[in-house]
């Protein structure tokens, strides 16, 4: 979001500006500071607050909701507004939500040892994509700034060819780097969704606008992107780093972001704990770009309660550290079946040692964001708390490899679970996987030493104040603690010894800021004070004195301390480096920390939800312990046993569990009346592909799986919410993707693609599509529709197939099943579902009516249809078959069906239930009654009516899209046609 009066407020306030040659040195320091920062909003530190001035600090004021004052010197009066730097967090958050970048113009050094203006400078631009504080960031999230570079062709004008992206997230210090087309990095941007993005001076404009997709982006300074310029960035990173990108566009936008990164924390230099750049190839993973992530719902519910997601359902993470690896498993899931089937060897064996799994989740509960506490360490900005937080972190180390070690028996959860000793060495995993990772837990021993000897246990959170080392980490700071506290014990116990001494009982010893330690006697006493005693200050009824010892103990305790909390501080910091040296190290144990989170989590909901295994069909050892033939069965597709939805089985008490047999590159067909669950079942079939890819067991029976390359949705217009482009226009270009890029390793669900326009246009598309992705693509694809005609494909196409779902009646309230079954149904009863949305009884029955009267009408043209072909076939006898052609093609009118092969719910009720009402006490209807009770409400007036309406009228009926209507629109439109038809008729 860029604020409207963005150009006014960032850098240089022109109150200032206008009046700089006059301004006092600290104002003048603040205008300095301002512009060099043009694009940031300066906050100035002025003491314990942070401050702007003049149309900054209106901004402030308004954004912030502080109180706008004024500052008066010399030079005249400026507005002011200040934030608390102790509770800064809140408003920066505001600020930063406003689409502000803001510059922190920090006081470096110390004001009580400054001579003359204390000197400031900016140590840190806060911005969407930068943060590093923990206060502004969500714990167990990423977050990235990204910037993206294009490569053109040799011609200036020449198209880009390829494009780079570079992501760091300058919170842990992940930094990835890939390229491709504008489209697979458009693609790429989704899944990382960075909180912010800059842009190279040649970078291609992305539809739908970063704004709609939540980032911001704004244009850095071009110099970065330059290719040398971006290598010399690059350099202390990464050595060599010409040889270690694929392409131009990789290097200038890896070099831009590192630069911005840099930029952004204070222009110190490169960022030590950015230590891992890491290149990879989009086509690595499964491809899921923004619409098939909305839609299926992996991190964001747009229906459902906010928290109902994928990510959600698979979340028992126990720590930050976890929750962002399982983060990016889900945006990413692997498409190396033999790295799909360790995860799910790691899973499986986490699943039934129910002990060592339950260990590993109490160990990991402990642990702290490893991460950015090793990037706060290495920037220098960690505490002593941090460190302490370190050590507790490594301290879960051992533990955990003790857990993961244990030899169990078999235990309750798996039916296959085997002992540990049963493969050999008892004190291992028997899983690869998890013995590498075991491995990979580096305990650290040295570093989890070395901060608990030197830090204290509870230290404060200020770190340049004493009491953050441990006593007999130093000697020289021991001692330096004894002479304090040795003469403190002395000032302790000087009260006693002097009242003794000169026997005034009143007499006491304080100590004060100002005057330091004093001995006070009260004016009555006065005549007993001792002639050492030297007068420092007076009271109203006493006289406040000192000794030379008193005096000498003073300064020693004094000069003790400050030498002692300087100490303190040089061996934190020493400390605090030699902890950095390790940030590597560190920063690899906490990716086996994470990857083990992740697996634990995955493990427990495969337990506590009854998910299984997918078997793969793809890889080396495919044939191991998965479908016996499929490895050598290219034809082998999707097979699942009772497979569920994810999430909507969590909310749904008696959920439905569903087959799917999708042979590869076949077309399925979905019909079904609305809310049967056409949609559900598909989500479930694509969310349990996405579940296996990402290592995860699936909620289902039994399920044997291909591994496909990418993954294609488009859900109807109006499911679909996203802003800009018109609803049907976006549907369209998802379904240009779809039909440009997938492939026989595509996996494609279409629900109800082409309802968006009118009726006959929407259904030729459908068909059109339907026909493409099987006779030139051969992805597997699940096709809801409520477009009837487009089941007869199913007798066109040899890899086409039809599925339906089922519902039934009783006492005249229709339940649906949830079940499907093979086989097309043939209508999408939007008159009986708007009648369950509650619309009102007489438009429900003047809409059946109106129905009944259009199936009567369809017949009637059908069988002058069939007439004028007789007499065409009479008259020219060698031209048959050319309204077959049309049918295939799609050109003829797929939902004009005869009325022999339409059918009222009631028809189909009865279809659906063979057991009859014995059965399940349901009352399924008699067909021919269903057709009766619908033709037999067209009365013959009404009939003649209908035949006799005017063919507009008619047309604009039959385009009523029932299935896409609210009930509300229904209402309006049928009551539209209704008083035309009394005017007209
Ligand atoms: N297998 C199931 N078991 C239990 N409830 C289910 C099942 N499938 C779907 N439902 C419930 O039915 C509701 C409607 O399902 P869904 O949206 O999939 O229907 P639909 O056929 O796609 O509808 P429409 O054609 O109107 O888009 C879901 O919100 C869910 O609550």
């Amino acid at each position: 979001m860029e604020p409207a009066d963005r150009e006014t407020v960032t850098g240089l306030p022109p109150g200032i500006a206008t009046v700089r040659e006059e301004l006092t040195p600290m104002l003048s320091q603040y205008a300095d500071l301002c512009a060099a920062h043009e694009d940031a909003l300066v906050l100035f530190q002025v003491g314990d607050f942070y401050e702007a001035f003049c149309e900054a600090a209106e901004t402030v004021a308004r954004v912030c909701e502080v109180t706008l004052t004024e500052r008066s010197d010399s030079t005249g009066d400026y507005p002011m507004a200040g934030i608390p730097i102790d509770n800064a967090a809140p408003y920066l958050e505001s600020l930063l939500d406003a689409g502000y970048r803001v510059a922190l113009g920090d006081q470096v050094e110390d004001a009580e040892q400054a001579s003359g203006l204390v000197d400031r400078a900016v140590t840190e631009v806060i911005t969407p994509g930068t943060v590093v504080e923990d206060d502004l960031l969500e714990p167990g999230t990423t977050n990235y700034v990204a910037a993206v570079a294009a490569d053109r062709g040799v011609e200036e004008s020449d198209p880009a060819t390829n494009v780079g992206l570079a992501a760091v997230d300058v919170s842990t210090g992940e930094c990835l780097v890939t390229s491709g087309d504008a489209d697979a990095v458009a693609g790429e941007l989704d899944r990382i969704a960075p909180a912010e993005l800059i842009a190279g001076p040649d970078a291609p404009a992305f539809e739908p606008s970063d704004a709609e997709r939540g980032w911001t982006t704004h244009d850095y300074d071009a110099g970065a992107f330059d290719r040398r310029t971006a290598a010399e960035r690059l350099e202390p990173y990464l050595p060599a780093p010409d040889r270690r990108f694929d392409a131009d566009a990789e290097l200038r936008a890896a070099g831009a972001v590192l630069a911005y990164a840099e930029y952004t924390q204070g222009d110190d230099g490169p960022l030590p704990y950015v230590t891992r750049i890491r290149r990879y190839d989009p086509r690595d993973r499964l491809r899921l770009d923004a619409a098939a992530q909305r839609s299926l719902e992996l991190f964001e519910n747009r229906g459902l309660g906010a928290s109902d997601t994928l990510f959600d359902a698979l979340d028992e993470t126990n720590c930050a550290l976890g929750r962002r690896c399982l983060e990016r498993w889900l945006r990413r899931p692997l498409v190396d079946a033999d790295a799909i089937r360790s995860r799910h060897d790691a899973v499986g064996e986490l699943a039934d040692r129910s002990l060592a799994r339950e260990g590993v989740a109490d160990a990991l509960a402990t642990a702290y964001d490893l991460e950015r506490l090793v990037s706060r360490v290495s920037r220098g900005r960690a505490d002593a708390r941090d460190l302490r937080s370190l050590h507790r972190t490594l301290a879960v180390v051992p533990e955990l490899k003790a857990t993961l070690a244990e030899t169990e028996g078999v235990d309750g959860d798996g039916a296959d679970a085997t002992d540990a000793a049963d493969e050999g060495d008892p004190a291992l995993p028997r899983t690869d996987h998890l013995r590498d990772l075991r491995d990979r837990l580096d305990e650290l021993t040295e570093v989890r030493e070395l901060i608990d000897g030197a830090i204290a246990t509870d230290p404060p959170q200020e770190i340049t104040e004493g009491g953050v080392i441990r006593e007999g980490f130093d000697g020289d700071l021991d001692d330096l603690r004894a002479t304090e506290r040795d003469g403190r014990e002395w000032v302790a116990e000087l009260e006693a010894s002097e009242r003794e001494r000169t026997g005034i009982d009143s007499l006491s010893v304080g100590h004060n800021q100002v005057h330091g330690y004093y001995i006070e006697v009260t004016d009555a006493n006065l005549d007993r004070v001792p002639d050492d005693y030297r007068r420092r200050q007076t009271l109203k009824h006493s006289e406040r004195y000192v000794t030379p010892e008193l005096k000498e103990r003073e300064e020693e305790i004094v000069g003790a301390a400050e030498r002692a909390d300087a100490l303190e501080y040089e061996l934190f910091v020493d400390v605090r480096d030699r902890v950095a040296a390790e940030t590597e190290r560190i920063q690899d144990l906490a990716d086996a920390l994470a990857e083990l989170d992740a697996l634990t989590s995955i493990a427990a909901v495969a337990v506590e939800r009854d998910y299984v295994r997918p078997e793969l069909r793809e890889g080396s050892d495919a044939a191991v312990g998965d479908a016996p033939d499929a490895a050598s069965d290219p034809a082998a597709g999707v097979e699942i046993e009772g497979g569920r939805h994810p999430v909507v089985e969590r909310t749904e008490d008696s959920f439905v569990p569903n087959d799917a047999d999708l042979p590869r590159g076949s077309v399925a067909v979905i019909t079904g009346p609305n809310m049967s669950g056409k949609s559900t079942y598909m989500r479930s079939v694509a969310l349990i592909v996405v579940l296996a890819q990402t290592g995860s067991f699936v909620p289902a029976q039994a399920a044997s799986l291909p591994v496909f390359d990418r993954l294609f949705t488009r859900v109807g217009a109006s499911d679909d919410i996203a802003g800009g482009q018109s609803t049907f226009m976006r549907e369209m270009s998802e379904l240009t993707e779809i039909l440009h890029d997938a492939d026989a390793d595509s996996l494609v669900l279409l629900d109800e693609v082409g309802r968006g326009t009118a009726t006959t246009d929407g259904r030729a598309i459908a068909r059109a599509a339907a026909e493409f992705l099987h006779d030139e693509l051969g992805a597997t694809a699940l096709f809801a529709t409520h477009y009837h005609g487009l089941t007869d494909l199913a007798d066109e196409r040899e890899r086409v197939f039809n599925l339906h779902f089922t519902a039934t009646r009783e006492d005249g309230d229709v339940t649906f099943l949830h079940r499907v079954v093979p086989g097309a149904s043939s209508s999408s009863y939007g008159v009986e579902v708007a009648e369950l949305a509650g619309v009102p009884g007489p438009v429900v029955d003047r809409a059946r009516d109106l129905v009944a009267a259009e199936e009567a009408e369809r017949g009637r043209e059908a069988e002058r249809g069939r007439e004028a072909e007789r007499i065409e076939d009479a008259d020219t006898p060698g031209d048959a078959g050319a309204t077959g052609d049309a049918d295939a093609t799609g050109e003829g009118d797929p939902d004009d069906d005869p009325p022999d092969a339409d059918a009222s719910l009631r028809e189909f009720l009865a279809e659906e239930t063979p057991e009859g009402p014995e059965a399940d006490g349901t009352e399924p209807v008699d067909p021919s009654a269903a057709r009766e009770s619908r033709v037999g409400s067209t009365n013959d007036a009404d009939e003649g009516a209908a035949a006799d309406a005017p063919s507009g009228l008619a047309a604009e009926l039959r385009d009523l899209d029932l299935a896409r209507m609210t009930p509300i629109e229904a209402l309006n439109a049928l009551h539209d046609l209704q008083s035309r038809v009394d005017d007209d008729w």
